[in-house]
């Protein structure tokens, strides 16, 4: 799903009204409409008391919309007009008088601490004092009101944004009225799923609001929401005269004394996504430990009898190599990795060790071959790329490496998002029992796999992310978030395939 930015949705905004000949005001009647159809649909005109909240502007103006149709229907409401601001926006105050001439129920004005009215938890509220033009962070007592409605513990729908977050940049000391379930027009915001944004969202939900399909078709957007529908356009069948060689050949480098789980789970990973071959490069002493945990894995050692690996030379031609996991950082690692990027010519994902041997020898990076899969969390990624004041910076900053070194970075996160040429693809799968120990090196099983089975490193990457997300979401089923071990995403990979064709009504 296409994921537009503030510009780009207000010229949807504009391409409708001239495709269809219409006043901007009639695009407000139909949002607002439709949020209020919504709204009817889970209400069934339940006696429950409405408190509706609205700016001075458009996101106000789809307020004062809501209210009406909801009051014509014989709902219980109270329409507040937040006065952060004298000037009204034109369909504010079109939607305004539509109001007054149809309901003696008219708005009352809260124009500072004194006039915020009591609210129960049992009150259901609608935010539509800011949407997508909020720049500057409101005045202190907006945000005081913001709070007030946090602390009554009602049910909130936020109309299209949370009111107090800003969808392009993060605002100082952003205040945010905090929402049960945003409803939001026609594209989720990217802001939604970064850290510092997404924290305030428990959940959302796109209404469409008929925006001009041609428009909406033709744009280029920065980034998408990867989810099922994308993820299943990426998957290669396989051919019924296939074998073994037809689904390549990984090779895993990874592990180290105390730390061979990470090389195990890696190399199984590969395995349940599909490689049909699979072999661990570690150290001599993780050799018995290897073949005893996984008997489909080859395992093939350095020469040395070391705690870590002083060696990466290998007789072998892998499709793709996975390096990294639980490698440790001794020197004689570091050396050996920097003798094993300057003569490797295969496709490369690194993660873990692997990352932070690059952080500390940044010339290492010049080594990497073109299309190099780089698979930092939050931390690895800040000693690869340094610190950045926000999430839209972290993304930019990225973005610059990933065209710098030509590489694809997957910013491993709570949404991850793979970053490459510019482009932003935001994984929609995935849940907080994924934070346990291992679940990163399963991920980079998952994409090394995948490569070896020739899909392209993006596609591996962004199919990769879905597939691990999803093997979690199917597998906290059957463990909830704190049962869930990384080698349970591993066994839940094929139910992740299975389910990219599952029937709506087979879901579990
Ligand atoms: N295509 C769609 O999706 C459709 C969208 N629609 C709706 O329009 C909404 C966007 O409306 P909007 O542009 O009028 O902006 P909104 O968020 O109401 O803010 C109002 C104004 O407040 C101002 N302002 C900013 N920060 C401030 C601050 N801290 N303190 C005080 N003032 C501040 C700023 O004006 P400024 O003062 O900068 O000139 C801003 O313009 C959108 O979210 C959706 O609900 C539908 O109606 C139709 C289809
Ligand atoms: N709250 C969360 N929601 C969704 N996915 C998560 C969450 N926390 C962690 N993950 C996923 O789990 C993995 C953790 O990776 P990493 O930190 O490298 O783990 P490890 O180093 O233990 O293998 C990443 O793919 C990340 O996206
Ligand atoms: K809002």
């Amino acid at each position: 799903m296409k994921i537009l930015s503030k510009e780009q949705i207000y010229a949807a905004d504009k391409a409708t009204e001239q495709a269809e000949h219409i006043p901007s005001f009639n695009l407000m009647e139909r949002a607002g409409g439709y949020a209020y159809h919504y709204l009817h649909q889970r209400l069934q005109n339940q006696p429950v008391n409405i408190k509706i909240f609205c700016g001075t502007g458009n996101n106000g103006g789809d307020g004062l919309v809501i209210a009406r149709n909801l009051i014509e229907n014989g709902y219980s409401v109270v329409t507040y007009i937040v006065n952060y601001s004298e000037s009204r926006s034109t369909d504010f105050l079109n939607a305004l008088s539509v109001l007054k001439n149809s309901t003696k129920n008219w708005p009352q004005l809260i124009k500072s601490e004194n006039d915020f009215p009591e609210i129960q938890p049992e009150d259901l509220i609608v935010d539509c004092i800011f949407g997508i033009g909020l720049n500057r962070p409101a005045d202190s007592w907006v945000q005081k009101l913001f709070n007030h409605i946090n602390e009554s513990r009602a049910y909130v729908l936020a109309i299209d944004v949370p009111s107090g977050m800003a969808i392009d940049q993060l605002l100082k000391d952003e205040v945010v009225l905090k929402p049960t379930v945003v409803l939001t027009f026609q594209t989720p915001k990217l802001v939604f799923f970064l850290p510092q944004g997404g924290k305030h969202i428990n959940s959302w939900e796109v209404l469409d609001i008929g925006l001009d399909r041609n428009y909406l078709n033709s744009v280029e957007t920065k980034a998408q929401l990867i989810g099922k529908a994308e993820a299943k356009q990426m998957y290669k069948p396989r051919s019924k005269f296939s074998h073994k060689g037809t689904y390549g050949h990984s090779l895993i480098i990874a592990g180290s004394y105390g730390k061979m789980g990470a090389a195990i789970l890696s190399g199984k990973a590969a395995l349940s996504s599909g490689s049909g071959l699979v072999t661990a490069y570690t150290t001599r002493q993780g050799m018995p430990i290897m073949q005893s945990a996984a008997p489909e894995i080859m395992v093939v050692t350095d020469r040395h009898n070391g705690d870590f690996l002083e060696e990466i030379k290998f007789d072998l031609q892998p499709d793709v190599i996975g390096i990294g996991p639980g490698l440790g950082m001794a020197k004689t690692t570091q050396d050996a990795l920097k003798n094993f990027l300057k003569q490797n010519e295969s496709q490369l994902v690194l993660d873990a060790d692997a990352l932070n041997m690059l952080s500390e020898n940044n010339d290492l990076l010049e080594l990497l071959p073109q299309f190099s899969v780089l698979t930092p969390h939050p931390k690895e990624l800040e000693r690869l790329i340094g610190s950045w004041s926000d999430d839209f910076e972290k993304l930019k900053k990225a973005e610059a490496f990933s065209d710098k070194y030509k590489c694809i970075l997957v910013l491993k996160d709570a949404h991850t998002i793979v970053v490459f040429e510019g482009k932003y693809y935001v994984n929609n799968t995935g849940n907080p029992g994924m934070a346990t120990g291992g679940s990163g090196d399963v991920l980079t099983g998952i994409i090394t796999g995948l490569i070896a089975q020739q899909y392209d490193p993006l596609s591996a990457s962004i199919f990769g992310v879905y597939l691990h997300g999803r093997a979690g979401d199917i597998a906290i089923n059957h463990t909830g978030y704190e049962g869930l071990t990384a080698g349970m995403i591993v066994e839940f990979l094929g139910q992740a395939y299975l389910d990219l064709f599952a029937q709506e009504s087979e879901k579990k």
